[in-house]
């Protein structure tokens, strides 16, 4: 029932752009974090918004998603209103958050099923879904052990699962794969590519890995204090710079900061991972 309602409010819906926002503002007190941000991405996309720590990523995210209220400036989903449709929007949004979106103590099954309970999937559907979506993400055969027992890429892989339950046109990805090693962050890219490809979502990520954008984005943005500063394909980004020029270089360029997995990732991804190990107890 819900889902008919989700595929007719599809059909109705008023844009085929996926995301436009249009001259963002976000202050927190006096601090701007989002400073006259106006961005398009189109349906079916894979979209990786670039920054420093602190650059006004996951700010912009929580504006997007509904998290936060707006304050200057227009948002739309696929022509939805985030100020005045937020319900709308919500329907349409699967969201992994950089902090951990699952419960320990529950099995992996359990997990999803409580998503998929909260985003309204009708009762006689729900044990489909989360079995699709668990098979999808190659927890299938480890979807009655506790999530605790899980590795951080399998952890991962449950918080995609989740997001994608109640079959999202627009998945919003926060740092997927920060604190995974190379296997596991791997694994979390293949995922996210079939699933692209097999539904025709579209996906926004932000991360702090070169090579993620890379891979998996069509386009990126470049965000610096608040501000965008380039967009682009990558392989486009990085010819404007030069015949030698890498993505860091395009980084540094519009940053004036350079950004490796390495740098980066350190105290970040060694807090992330501690408070992660400390909520999976
Ligand atoms: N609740 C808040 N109150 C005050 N300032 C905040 C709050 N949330 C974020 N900020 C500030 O806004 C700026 C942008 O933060 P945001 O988290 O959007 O950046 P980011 O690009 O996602 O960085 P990171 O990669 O570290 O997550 C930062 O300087 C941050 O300190």
């Amino acid at each position: 029932m819900i889902f008919r309602r989700e595929k007719a409010a599809a059909r109705a819906r008023p844009s085929r752009n996926a995301l436009e926002l249009s001259h963002v503002t976000y202050r927190f007190g006096d601090y701007t974090a989002v400073n006259d941000l106006s961005l398009v991405i189109e349906a079916g996309e894979c979209f990786g918004l670039l920054g420093p720590n602190g650059a006004g990523k996951t700010t912009t995210i929580r504006l997007l998603n509904t998290l936060l209220p707006l304050q200057d400036g227009d948002v739309g989903i696929f022509g939805y209103d985030v100020r005045t449709q937020a319900m709308s929007v919500r329907r349409l949004l699967g969201y992994v958050p950089q902090q951990l979106s699952i419960e320990g103590a529950l099995t992996a099954r359990e997990n999803v099923s409580w998503f998929a309970r909260l985003y309204d999937v009708p009762r006689s559907e729900r044990r489909g879904r989360v079995n699709e979506v668990l098979e999808m993400v190659d927890l299938a055969d480890v979807a009655d052990r506790v999530a605790s027992s899980f590795s951080g890429g399998m952890v991962r892989r449950l918080e995609l699962a989740q997001a994608l339950v109640n079959r999202p046109s627009l998945l919003v990805l926060d740092e997927p794969t920060v604190g995974l090693d190379p296997v596991a962050r791997d694994s979390v890219w293949t995922r996210v590519t079939e699933m692209q490809k097999q539904y025709g979502m579209t996906v926004l990520l932000t991360t702090h890995y070169m090579e993620e954008a890379e891979a998996l984005c069509d386009r990126i943005a470049l965000m610096h204090r608040g501000e965008l500063r380039a967009v682009g394909s990558p392989a486009g980004l990085v010819a404007a710079l030069g015949p030698d020029a890498t993505l860091d270089d395009v980084f540094r360029h519009y940053t004036g900061d350079s950004l490796t997995a390495d740098e980066k990732g350190g105290l970040r991804d060694v807090r992330s991972a501690r408070r992660t190990a400390r909520r999976l107890g």
